[in-house]
């Protein structure tokens, strides 16, 4: 994405875009009252050598200078306010879309590179929001006032500086080309530098069995020192601007002062204007460079915006379903004929449709239907799912059973709508997952009850593992479904029952004691469809049979599809063989 789409991006941001033209206003009144208050400087100079009263002037330039200090003082603090907001709302739009993008788009990306930029990264536009935006409105407007000052004052001096200001400017885009490239460079080595961290950190323990951390730790030093050289190149690159620009301002008021003095000597200039002259031609340049010193802090941020804008356009297609799928996986084109073509609001997502009654409900609701789907991963030659057909009819207790890699987990990713068919048609409760919109879909997922095949516990107390952020879930439901994950004594050995604090990722319990925390996790939602992904694969035989006994324990009317490699849990459900790895290749047309 180009860096001028960025910024325009930026600036479109709502919390943004609000205070814009505020600034703007805030800028131009910022000049013209740096152009009085020099101004007063110069005639309150003049009235003192000439020995005049000077009352009227001194309360003036106080009042000038009073005003000047409140109005920065109010634009800076009200900018602070608005780049914390604007970092804060990016930082909640990025990961709400890769919520909606789903667990297989973020495993898919290198670890840490989210967390580097919603948490550094984000914070990196701070400097560009509220300082570098208000400076970018100063540079434009002080100038002016000053020119316009000074044609009055002086038109020569006005000439001078009207053609040497435009050389900030171009002198500092030529050099801001490279900053640019240098702190994006900078800004992609701290990501991979993050996600090498969060690695090492999260596999020391199998790096240290294998007595393999030292040679990750060199690997560690060999990125580290790669993020240390482009951070060093990015700050040479902002030295050596600000640098240049500092000599061009430098070269320029030289230009304008030398003559400005000759003439004064030689009587034909008077005091007051060589004093206007000089106080104000200084204001002119003065916040061109520091634009150029603010591009650098700046330019860090706009790079991780970038990627950023990049999340949220991925986001997009799974609210807008006429635009490729940047997810997970290709979406076929929808046929004319299917789906409504617009994104339905939140007020426009249908209700759950009431349950069918008398002869209608001994024709059994079909809640997922797969017709002939093939499902692609990008990057991936074979498709993981060819020319699948599922039916899944409220109450069914089914088992998708298949060799490893058969796709059985991906039948339920594209159950959970983490996934879109390539080909196919995939049906849930009705909904076509291929036009279905964010609202849509979420109203869905609030219908299943899910345990994946790798569960993740969160820090805090068991029993708000199990609600999983409802609050108001009833204590009785949480046991009840601890009971029926086979979880019951485990709680009851725990030092504070339900309420024992657990580490992150469940950290003080055991596998299986975990795998069966999120077993009843998805028990509690008392969600129609269940969705169980090895419910039982890191379980003994025992607490298995007690899983098993409480899974046909389910009231009859909740509806049961699992995923299993164990013949005792195969054996309790209706097995739905997938097709062998073998045969996903898709018929050639
Ligand atoms: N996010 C992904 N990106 C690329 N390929 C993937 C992704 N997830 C799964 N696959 C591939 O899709 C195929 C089906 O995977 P899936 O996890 O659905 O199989 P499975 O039958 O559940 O396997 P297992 O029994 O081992 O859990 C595999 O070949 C796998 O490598």
């Amino acid at each position: 994405m180009p860096a001028s789409r960025t910024r325009a991006r930026v600036a479109r941001l709502p919390e943004v875009r609000r205070h814009l033209a505020a600034g703007w206003f805030a800028a131009a009144a910022l000049a013209a009252l740096t152009v009085a208050q020099l101004d007063l400087l110069a005639r309150l100079i003049v009235a003192v050598i000439d020995g005049r009263a000077v009352a009227g002037l001194t309360a003036a330039l106080a009042a000038a200078t009073v005003a000047r200090a409140a109005l920065a003082g109010c634009r800076e603090a009200v900018a602070g306010r608005t780049a914390a907001r604007a970092t804060a709302a990016l930082r909640h739009r990025v990961l709400a879309a890769a919520q909606s993008l789903g667990p297989q788009w973020v495993a898919g990306r290198p670890t840490g590179e989210l967390v580097a930029l919603t948490d550094r990264g984000i914070d990196g536009l701070t400097p560009y929001l509220r300082d570098y935006l208000p400076q970018l409105a100063l540079a434009a407007a002080l100038p002016v006032a000053v020119l316009i000052r000074l044609c009055w004052a002086d038109p020569a001096s006005a000439l001078v500086v009207a053609a040497t200001l435009p050389l900030i400017p171009l002198f500092g885009a030529l050099a801001g080309r490279q900053a640019r490239s240098a702190t994006r460079r900078q800004w992609r080595r701290l990501s991979v530098l993050s996600g090498h961290f969060l690695d090492t950190v999260l596999g020391l323990p199998t790096l240290r069995a294998f007595g393999r951390a030292g040679t990750h730790a060199v690997r560690l030093r060999t990125v580290a020192d790669a993020h240390r050289h482009a951070t060093m190149t990015a700050l040479r690159v902002a030295f050596l601007t600000s640098l240049v620009l500092e000599l061009v301002a430098a070269l320029s008021l030289a230009l304008l002062a030398v003559p400005i003095g000759l003439r004064l000597l030689a009587g034909d200039l008077d005091l007051r204007t060589a004093l206007v002259v000089l106080l104000l031609a200084p204001e002119a340049y003065l916040p061109l460079r520091a634009l150029g010193a603010r591009f650098h802090a700046g330019a860090a941020g706009l790079a991780a915006a970038e990627d950023a804008f990049a999340v949220l356009d991925a986001a997009a297609p799974t609210v807008a379903p006429d635009r490729p799928d940047a997810g997970a996986a290709v979406p076929r084109p929808r046929p004319a004929s299917t789906g409504p073509a617009g994104r339905p609001d939140a007020a426009d997502v249908p209700a759950p449709r009431p349950a069918p009654t008398g002869r209608a409900a001994r024709r059994r609701r079909v809640l997922v239907r797969c017709e002939d789907v093939t499902v692609r991963y990008p990057g991936r030659d074979e498709p993981a799912l060819c020319g699948f057909d599922l039916t899944v009819e409220a109450g069914d207790r089914l088992v998708l059973t298949g060799p490893s890699g058969s796709g059985k987990s991906t039948v339920l990713a594209l159950v959970l709508g983490f996934v879109r068919p390539a080909r196919g048609r995939v049906l849930l409760d009705g909904l076509d997952l291929d036009s279905a919109g964010r609202a849509e879909l979420a109203a869905w997922r609030a219908r299943l009850g899910w345990l994946p095949q790798r569960p993740r516990l969160f820090a805090g107390t068991l029993a708000a593992n199990v609600a999983l952020g409802a609050p108001d879930v009833p204590e009785a439901r949480i046991r009840r479904a601890i009971r029926a994950a086979a979880l019951d004594e485990v709680v009851t050995g725990l030092p504070a029952g339900l309420h024992t604090v657990l580490g992150e990722n469940g950290h003080g319990l055991s596998a299986g004691q975990r795998q069966r925390v999120a077993l009843a996790r998805a028990l509690c939602r008392d969600a129609p469809l269940l969705l169980l992904d090895e419910p039982t694969a890191r379980l003994d035989a025992d607490t298995e049979a007690a899983v098993l006994a409480a899974a046909t324990r389910l009231p009859a009317d909740r509806t049961l599809l699992a995923v299993a490699h164990r013949p005792a849990t195969i054996a309790a459900a209706r097995p739905v063989p997938m097709p062998p790895v073998a045969e996903l290749v898709e018929p050639r047309p």
